[in-house]
């Protein structure tokens, strides 16, 4: 459930990013698409002891590597691939896109004063620009034709979404025969191999720890990295059910290097009224120095090989950056607990016209919490906290359908790791004694890149959370017991020495974030279904990319 790591939106920055993104979409007229077809030489080559094959073998296994990765000649062309995504859409398809995005076509109004004409300008836009509106995120997507590898994958296209989310029905995009699903892993490149890591292995843990620490998701300045701890690993990736074979890693075969790794465990989604085996992929990492040679391909290739294995023929996945094509797209907000800390860092601007005291004013929260009856869960809430739970979720499109074990995994960990990765908190009505509220939050910390005064921003994530007011029938009672129990997420999150409170803009978040003094993230986060089709989910946000109270009830699956 990975994510672009997410800092406080700079104001002043985002008014200049949407005219950025049509000088930056000519220019992408002009790009030419990565052609994947990198030698595995040239790989072996980049990490340290990276071991030389011998040059026969080399070329034969170039050739087949050549062909699996690029998957050349299996799909066929969707146009070319350089040309802006609005040449291949018809009239009506883009008046249609217009009609779906009063900001585009604001924006398209306004500039089309001069000689071109409103159609003119919108075929020479990318996709990405069609679909979110000029969204900044949107400035060095790709159109299908420039995925060389996810144009060959079963995922829903840009063009299917363009044309017309009702004509998308809801469903499996291929039948998977298991007989003939390979047995073994696709050939890897000369001086790599496959491993299986053993993550009940601390040392092999630790292995991951690494690599994720060094060459894992960062924000678009490189200012900082997720830091997720060996004691969140081990609960992130051994969810009940989970499979040693979904721990996919690869190693330089000299120097037994971990280089790159991807994920999978197992859950059981709900979309709509569908329920979906599915496996939940994430933590895809590749060493920074064998980046750009199409290696991801493979590593997804091979998970889905795994999966495919196993039975397993859907796939539920986050990424920061826009790909074919998001079921849903949340945003990330950022609730400053420690606002100094938060700008001596750089997370934080300064907003215009104010100072480091009011900032800090403004922020500041009381030392005691204000619901009564709010206490840590104990072991004898379980089964209520669960039902109210799901009661919760059902009220979402999509949502992972949890047993009590997984529930417990994700939410009451009976062991009590090294460092505390989650913390759980309910109301009980103190006549009643009824479980009336739960929220949850999880801890990751995120390096700071070169700061001499910090190592790490300890950040805070809002788990889930469910409230009984949900189903009251006054349905204006759900916004004020969000902000109370928030607010009281927020006093413990301070307590237990976090800098930073996150949340995406999923489950009922928008009835919270604006009156919490939650401010928006530079980040977005792209849902995306393997071998799925289905009509996009609300993800909180209206088409100018702003927390919207009107585009809820979509996304009830929370990613780590
Ligand atoms: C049924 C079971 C199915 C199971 C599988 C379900 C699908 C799971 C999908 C995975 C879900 C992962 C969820 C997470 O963990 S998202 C977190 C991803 N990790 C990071 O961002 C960490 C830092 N970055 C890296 O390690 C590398 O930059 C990565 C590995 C991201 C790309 O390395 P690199 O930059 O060296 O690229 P390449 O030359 O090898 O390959 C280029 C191709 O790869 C496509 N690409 C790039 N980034 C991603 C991405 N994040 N998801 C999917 N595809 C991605 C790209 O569009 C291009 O394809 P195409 O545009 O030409 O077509």
């Amino acid at each position: 459930m990975p994510q672009q790591s997410s800092k406080l939106a700079d104001p002043e920055a985002t008014a200049d990013a949407a005219a950025e993104a049509v000088a930056e979409s000519s220019k992408q007229q002009h790009a030419t698409a990565e052609s994947g077809e990198e030698s595995g030489e040239e790989v072996a080559g980049m990490v340290e002891g990276g071991e030389q094959a011998t040059e026969k073998k080399k070329k034969s296994r170039k050739k087949k590597i050549k062909s699996t990765l690029t998957g050349k000649g299996k799909e066929p062309e969707v146009g070319d691939p350089n040309a802006p995504a609005g040449q291949h859409l018809s009239k009506e398809q883009l008046n249609m896109l217009l009609d779906a995005n009063p900001a585009l076509k604001n924006e398209l109004q306004a500039k089309s004063k001069g000689n071109e004409s409103m159609d003119q300008m919108m075929r020479k836009l990318n996709v990405s620009e069609l679909l979110t509106g000029l969204a900044p995120q949107g400035k060095n997507a790709k159109d299908m034709a420039s995925h060389a590898f996810w144009k060959t994958q079963p995922v829903l296209s840009f063009d299917e979404l363009a044309s017309g989310k009702d004509k998308i029905v809801d469903g499996p995009i291929k039948d998977i025969d298991i007989e003939k699903v390979e047995k073994e892993p696709s050939p890897m490149y000369p001086g790599f191999e496959w491993v299986t890591m053993d993550l009940e292995d601390e040392k092999q843990l630790e292995e991951v720890y690494d690599l994720l620490g060094n060459h894992y998701v960062e924000d678009a300045e490189t200012m900082f990295r997720f830091k997720y701890s060996p004691s969140f690993l081990n609960w992130a990736l051994k969810a009940p059910g989970w499979r040693k074979e979904w721990h996919v890693g690869v190693r330089a075969t000299a120097s037994k290097k971990l280089v790159a790794f991807i994920s999978g465990i197992p859950l059981e989604l709900r979309v709509r009224k569908n329920v979906l085996k599915c496996s939940e992929v994430n933590f895809l990492c590749v060493h920074k120095k064998l980046r750009s040679k199409r290696l991801t391909p493979v590593l997804i290739k091979e998970i889905t090989r795994r999966c495919y294995v196993a039975g397993i023929f859907q796939a539920v996945y986050t990424v920061g950056s826009l790909l074919p094509t998001p079921v849903s797209t949340c945003r990330y907000f950022h609730r400053a607990l420690e606002w100094e800390k938060l700008y001596d860092v750089g997370f934080s601007p300064l907003p215009h016209g104010s100072t480091k005291q009011r900032q800090i004013i403004r922020y500041k929260l009381p030392n005691k919490t204000s619901l009564v009856g709010l206490r840590a869960m104990e072991t004898k809430d379980v089964d209520s906290v669960l039902d109210l739970l799901k009661r919760y979720l059902e009220r979402m499109d999509m949502a992972q359908v949890f047993t009590k074990e997984e529930f417990e995994h994700w939410m009451f960990p009976s062991e009590v790791p090294k460092e505390q990765v989650v913390w759980s908190y309910v109301v009980e009505d103190p006549e009643s004694k009824k479980i009336t509220d739960f929220f949850s939050f999880y801890n990751l910390e995120s390096t700071v890149i070169g700061n001499k005064k910090y190592d790490v921003i300890r950040a805070a994530y809002l788990f889930y959370y469910a409230t009984e007011v949900a189903f009251e029938k006054d349905k204006m009672l759900l916004k004020p017991r969000l902000n109370a129990l928030v607010r009281d997420a927020l006093i413990l999150a301070k307590k237990e020495k976090f800098d930073v409170f996150n949340a995406l803009t999923l489950l009922d978040n928008p009835l919270f974030l604006e009156e919490q003094r939650f401010g928006a993230g530079d980040g977005s986060l792209h849902y995306y279904l393997y071998n799925y089709r289905a009509q996009p989910l609300a993800g909180g946000i209206d088409i100018r990319n702003q927390s919207s109270e009107k585009h809820m009830g979509g996304i009830g699956l929370v990613m780590l």
